[in-house]
């Protein structure tokens, strides 16, 4: 249970855009006193009169769902071919007045490589395009000039993104600025002062150079996040997601409104930054594709931890989270007993106040109530957030890996 001495503060910079939360203690608090966030952030007076003027930060118009949707791509064939080195010269050195000058011919430029950069900003393969073709390397030049060779051709991708040839996994690009030559440039051709040898003083060979690497790969996206939120269409996973970071996923009464997966930053104070993920809805069955199915269990699967939404008006609601840790097991083993919390939400609806006790009893285990429309009891949710990171982080640090920082 969280000690009721924490109370949560929420405050918008207008200059980025940012929510920023901060956990503060005060020893008279009680349970009862817990507020609103917006009321809560009037009594705290978090120094930020501008929070309360422009809510909105002014700029692009976030693009709707179904647009969105269009742009974002999860999967990707992609064909590249490394650049083809240049051509080596045969040619003779030749001057007035010297004879037999020697061969002087350069060797060609080797084909530049096709690489795959991780770019922290991006957060789909939609700029990936199907083909690739590496810059050649320049042809040798008489005077023992050698070709300039290809420079490299970068394609750029999300954290995230699996690459994989036929069904091995060549390259799994976890951390910004990972990199992985996808195809190798082709070597430069060899002029024919590389042939000069003592029993041939004029030779004419040279090589061309040679073809690029060619390879067929497929890229693979699996959202990259601390947290994943997981639970039933229309349990109120985006509007969770928009009352504690500054993601803006759409919002509506029907099922299925989000058709991709969105990651909000959740700012702490101390530069502390969780990125939570807000999955795409789950319904039972969804481990045989049913819904959105296994296209969007994958993007569950990189997440350290996770918040189990709940319905709290619907009835029966610990049914939801078997069901969401049925699935969940059975499309990999092992992911439900992941770092988990429970999150029971519209705790603001009258039916749902009922259905509290009942779901704590049958789950065992502490429950997170709250409100993400109204920000009734968030700062629970936050300090929880908090919790499972600094252990994620703990766990990370002892088996010196590298965390996954935001
Ligand atoms: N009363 C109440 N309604 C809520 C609360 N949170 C969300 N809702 C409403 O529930 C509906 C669904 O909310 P969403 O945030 O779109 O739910 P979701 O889980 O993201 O749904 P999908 O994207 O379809 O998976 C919307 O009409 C919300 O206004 C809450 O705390 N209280
Ligand atoms: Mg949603």
């Amino acid at each position: 249970m969280i000690p009721a001495r924490l109370l949560a503060a929420k405050c918008r910079t207008m200059s980025e855009g940012v929510v920023l939360w901060t956990l503060c203690t005060r020893a008279d608090f009680k349970p009862s006193q817990l507020l609103p966030l917006q009321a809560l952030s009037r009594t705290l007076s978090v120094g930020c009169a501008d929070c309360t003027k422009h809510r909105e930060p002014p700029g692009k118009r976030p693009l709707s769902e179904k647009k969105m949707k269009k742009h974002f791509v999860d999967r990707r064939r992609v064909l590249v071919r490394g650049g083809h080195g240049g051509s080596g010269m045969s040619c003779f050195h030749s001057e007035p007045r010297k004879e037999f000058g020697g061969p002087d011919g350069g060797d060609g430029g080797d084909g530049g490589h096709v690489i795959l950069r991780v770019d922290q900003h991006l957060k789909s393969l939609s700029s990936v395009l199907s083909q690739y073709q590496g810059f050649s390397g320049e042809d040798g030049a008489s005077k023992n000039c050698s070709g300039r060779g290809g420079t490299a051709l970068y394609i750029r991708v999300p954290v995230g993104t699996l690459v994989k040839e036929g069904s091995e996994i060549v390259a799994d690009l976890s951390h910004p600025g990972d990199e992985y030559i996808a195809a190798f440039g082709g070597a430069g051709g060899k002029g024919n002062r590389f042939f000069l040898a003592n029993d041939n003083r004029a030779p004419v060979t040279c090589t061309p150079g040679q073809p690029g690497q060619e390879r067929l790969l497929y890229l693979e996206l699996k959202t990259m996040a601390h947290a994943g939120m997981v639970g039933f269409p229309n349990a109120g996973k985006s509007s969770l997601l928009r009352a504690i970071s500054n993601a803006k996923p759409a919002v509506a009464s029907y099922p299925f409104t989000t058709l991709n997966p969105h990651v909000g930053i959740v700012h702490y104070a101390g530069h502390q930054q969780i990125a939570v993920a807000d999955i795409p809805g789950i319904i039972r069955g969804a481990h045989q594709n049913r819904g959105l199915g296994l296209g969007f269990l994958r993007h569950i699967e990189r997440c350290r931890f996770l918040l189990f939404v709940v319905d709290l008006s619907q009835p029966e609601p610990w049914t939801q989270v078997e069901d969401l840790k049925h699935e969940l097991e059975k499309y990999e083993e092992g992911l439900s007993e992941r770092p988990h919390a429970i999150v029971a939400n519209k705790i603001d609806l009258p039916q749902a106040r009922a259905h509290l006790p009942q779901l704590q009893a049958h789950l065992g285990q502490e429950v997170i109530a709250l409100s993400a429309l109204t920000g009734e009891n968030l700062e629970q949710l936050l300090w929880h957030l908090k919790k499972l990171h600094d252990a994620y982080m703990e766990v990370e640090l002892g088996q010196s890996h590298q965390p996954l920082r935001w």
